[in-house]
């Protein structure tokens, strides 16, 4: 598939030309079937969008992934996040991002009195399915039998800078490159997976020895975890480009050289703090344009250089130049993947490996750090009464949790396993190398690291951004008072408070009109129910929790806002 340029129109493809430019074959995608398909044989992962499993093609006997589209409010319909990645990832086609294969359906329980049966849904839960790859980068990394050779992490470096190319070739910025995103498989190859923040942008692509591309319009800064969030969005840059990814790039070789996280920020504030003691302090030579960003007004950081080479020193010069370029401060110089995938780090000794002789390793997935940390530390049991490893006995732990383990027509425990008949879910740690939940993971991370940060949140119904990063343990201290900022400032932002996370938004007396609503949106993607604002004296952190809630208490007939979200879809 090749990128057509006669369609683009001042720089950018409409989003149909952009889909009629990228239909992919028509084999390469089935279309859907049914969960029955499957035999699920564990959970692979877990994050904000959804749950995935390992499954074998029953048909096939192909082992795949099961990503189960979580409905965080099922009256919403279909998340947009959702849409957006299966949409996506539909149109394309290359060796180093993940394949969409199929949609795969799982009907409720069909002829149950609701007094008897305790799954309640009405609607049918969908799958994503993909191939299975064995590890993700993340996991790899965590496996203390596992040791990254340099000719390996170049291997992959150099995958990595290919996939990414395609994707901005393609006008696509991924917009959470982080290294459980990344998925790797026994024969060496890896590929860029997640695309529930991905999207298609209007402007031009990378060119070589031009660094980033030019921006041609805003789209909201609430993007990439923290840990790899470049910082200009951390400014509240909107105007952003490819190179945003370019930064994740940048973080991923890092973390493959010293094999941990290299910039575990502990909030928004303390990330720029880590990138400015490794990258220096803005200047206007290292950071054109960084004092007019939203962000800048509240950094009053001593200034310092910037410990890079130091730091890295001992993975050599070659390392060190192609780090400087990949993390440098000013996003439109920061090198882009066409032109790093021709670093002289990548041709010079030792040569990267070929994917097919990369050892195989021991399956590895972000979602089982605790058996590899327990494997490392022999960690004492988490406290009693945490609700750390809901264990075996747990319905949602099995290997088929999650699913009707019949056939999906006749299911048996209801939905996710939940049913009354199963028992309580047990407390107290997991027997040792047991698979725990997501959000016990970061207990285990390696001495020195906070706890890991939440991915971006993404407003599932809407693909709206919420209100930046609710676990922060600044965020409750630093709560802004009812009546935010001085009008005049920018609408939200951190601006004026040192110390408070990602993005506070301004709790104006007026909320605006409807229709001015949706004209802020284009101008500030940083989106929130106003609706909301109107009625509290202060702010509710938990964003999450008041999306679902207020849209459901939407006055909007529900066949309005089908419409206006269809046509968000591919304006933020
Ligand atoms: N095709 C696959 N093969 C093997 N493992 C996979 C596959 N797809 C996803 N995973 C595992 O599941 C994890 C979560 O997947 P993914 O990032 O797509 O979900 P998510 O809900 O969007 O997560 P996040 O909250 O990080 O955005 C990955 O880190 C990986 O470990």
């Amino acid at each position: 598939m090749s990128f057509d340029s006669s369609r683009e129109v001042g720089g950018a493809l409409s989003p149909r030309s952009f889909a009629i430019a990228h239909q992919r074959p028509k084999a390469s995608f089935v279309g859907c079937s049914r969960i029955a398909d499957y035999e699920v044989l564990g959970k692979l992962g877990e994050g904000t969008f959804g749950e995935v499993h390992r499954a074998r093609s029953k048909r096939t006997g192909a082992l795949v992934a099961l990503k189960k589209i979580i409905m965080h409010n099922e009256k919403d319909g279909f998340p947009i996040t959702a849409l957006r990645e299966i949409k996506l990832l539909k149109l394309l086609s290359h060796k180093n991002v993940l394949r969409l294969e199929n949609m795969a359906v799982e009907h409720p329980p069909p002829g149950k009195s609701k007094s008897i049966c305790t799954d309640k849904r009405k609607r049918p839960i969908m799958y994503m399915v993909t191939p299975y790859m064995d590890h993700d980068l993340s996991g790899l990394l965590d496996n203390p039998s596992v040791h990254f050779t340099e000719p390996q992490i170049k291997c992959y470096l150099l995958q990595l800078l290919e996939g990414l190319k395609y994707l901005h070739e393609n006008h696509i910025l991924h917009r959470d490159m982080k290294a459980a995103n990344l998925l790797i498989n026994n024969k060496g190859i890896l590929q860029i997976a997640d695309f529930g923040l991905a999207r298609h942008y209007e402007g031009e692509t990378p060119k070589p020895g031009k660094g980033g591309c030019e921006a041609k319009r805003e789209y909201t800064s609430l993007v990439v975890t923290r840990w790899y969030r470049p910082p200009e969005l951390l400014m509240h840059l909107k105007r952003y480009t490819t190179a945003i990814d370019m930064w994740g790039v940048g973080c991923v070789f890092g973390e493959m050289l010293v094999g941990k996280p290299i910039l575990a920020g502990e909030s928004d504030i303390h990330q720029l703090e880590i990138i400015f003691d490794l990258c220096g302090t803005p200047t206007d030579e290292t950071m054109p344009g960084w004092k007019q960003l939203p962000g800048a007004e509240a950094l009053k950081s001593r200034a310092r250089p910037g410990n890079l080479s130091q730091r890295f020193r001992e993975y050599g010069s070659g390392a060190v130049s192609l780090l400087k370029e990949l993390l440098k401060l000013d996003w439109n110089s920061r090198i882009n993947a066409i032109d790093a995938l021709q670093h002289p780090y990548f041709r010079s000794a030792p040569y990267p490996a070929a994917p097919g002789d990369i050892p195989s390793f021991e399956e590895s997935h972000e979602f089982d750090r605790r058996k590899f940390h327990d494997r490392r530390a022999n960690l004492p049991p988490a406290p009693k009464g945490g609700t750390v490893g809901r264990g075996a006995l747990d319905p949602n732990n099995g290997p088929n949790s999650g699913f009707h383990t019949g056939d999906s027509y006749g299911g048996r425990n209801g939905v996710n396993g939940g049913g009354r008949n199963q028992p309580p879910p047990r407390r107290g740690p997991p027997p040792s190398g047991e698979r725990v939940p997501a959000w016990h993971r970061d207990r285990n991370l390696p001495p020195g690291l906070p706890p890991r940060p939440p991915p971006p949140v993404v407003d599932h119904v809407n693909g709206w951004d919420g209100a930046g990063d609710h676990s922060d343990r600044y965020a409750d201290r630093d709560r802004p008072p009812a009546r935010g900022p001085p009008r005049g400032g920018p609408a939200g932002g951190s601006v004026g408070r040192p110390d408070v996370d990602t993005y506070i938004p301004s709790y104006d007396r007026d909320a605006p009109r409807r229709d001015e609503w949706r004209r802020r949106e284009d101008r500030d993607d940083r989106r929130h129910d106003w609706s909301d604002r109107r009625r509290g004296p202060g702010p509710d952190y938990d964003d999450r929790a008041r999306a679902s809630r207020t849209r459901s208490r939407s006055p909007a007939p529900i066949r309005d806002r089908d419409r206006d979200r269809e046509r968000d879809m591919y304006r933020r």
